[in-house]
């Protein structure tokens, strides 16, 4: 994985005064799964479609597969594989028909084992006539998978493919993300959903416009030098709102019947829960976990920003 496929820099969008983007650099390797996070409106989907070629950006430089994102982006996209958020088959046509139509579209050779050939690698051979508008939440992103991969993209932009669909296919889907991970494709995926950040190679964290952290997810947890203590007993929820208002401490959350606070300041922290815990309770320590990595550094940045 030392090849890049993506490399941006300095990379801003503007919708109307509205500066959505600000100062985006990111390099990509190939074969390489790599996850965007972020709250709701932070730049994930203008920033993916700014690398992909879709919109224009009003400043900076960048390449996607070797060809420049402002000047070459009609060949950038006969490349890719782009997966937007909306479910945009048709649902009266088949399966098969959907693909077909897709293949006509990139005005594929060999459609009909195109088809075959994608059908059977996403194990959709089976369901190959049945009619899109039948199929439940996990097919569906599978066959909008499928048609990104018609015309054999090098690379995948996936925008939130997964939103709403059960654990069970989403980890199906995921085994096919890293299955053409391994035959070299890279993919970019936006997603919320943490476990799904956990199996990206590489992750990048953006919040109200700005890139504040990327790398793998362990890298990220280590940068932020976090420590979390995880409290056990009655009465957490009271506690947890003591907590929040103290000194130090930068992010509560109670997990079933344990409450972990999280802090960069090991002292402050450790003060702020001598003062209000009590014998009945259990303190340990824990590992941070990437999400309440990434909910620390939203709200340092918001403290930043105001
Ligand atoms: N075409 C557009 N015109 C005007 N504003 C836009 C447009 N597209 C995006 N925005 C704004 O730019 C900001 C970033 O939006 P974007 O869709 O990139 O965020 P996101 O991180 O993908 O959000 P989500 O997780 O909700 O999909 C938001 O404030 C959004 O309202």
């Amino acid at each position: 994985m030392n090849e890049y496929c993506i490399g941006v820099t300095g990379l801003n969008k503007y919708f109307g005064d509205h500066h959505a983007v600000r100062d985006f650099s990111l390099h990509i390797h190939k074969g390489e799964i790599h996850g965007f996070l972020g709250p709701n409106g932070s730049g994930k989907t203008t920033s993916i479609r700014m690398m992909c070629g879709l919109i224009t950006p009003d400043s900076g430089t960048g390449y996607c597969l070797g060809k420049d994102i402002f000047r070459q982006r009609d060949e950038i996209k006969k490349c890719i594989g782009y997966m937007s958020q909306q479910f945009s088959m048709w649902g009266n046509l088949t399966i098969r028909e959907n693909l077909l139509f897709m293949a006509r579209l990139h005005n594929i050779s060999q459609k009909a084992q195109s088809v075959d050939r994608i059908l059977s690698e996403l194990g959709l051979s089976s369901r190959q006539h049945q009619p899109a508008k039948t199929l439940s939440g996990g097919w569906k992103q599978r066959m909008a998978l499928a048609a990104c991969l018609v015309h054999q993209p090098q690379v995948l932009f996936l925008d939130e493919p997964t939103a709403g669909v059960d654990p069970h296919s989403r980890r199906d889907f995921w085994q096919i993300l890293h299955q053409l991970s391994a035959q070299g494709i890279s993919i970019l995926v936006s997603t919320h959903y943490m476990d799904e950040a956990e199996r990206c190679h590489r992750l990048a964290y953006l919040a109200y416009g700005d890139l504040l952290a990327s790398g793998t997810a362990q890298s990220i947890i280590r940068q932020q030098n976090l420590t979390t203590l995880q409290i056990a007993g009655h009465g957490l929820s009271v506690l947890e709102t003591q907590l929040r208002s103290s000194p130090g401490i930068e992010h509560t959350i109670i997990r079933g019947n344990v409450l972990n606070v999280t802090s960069r300041d090991k002292e402050r922290l450790v003060a702020s829960l001598s003062a209000l815990v009590s014998e009945q309770h259990t303190i340990s320590p824990v590992i941070t976990s990437l999400e309440d990595a990434f909910s620390c550094l939203m709200i340092s940045d918001a403290n930043n920003k105001h």
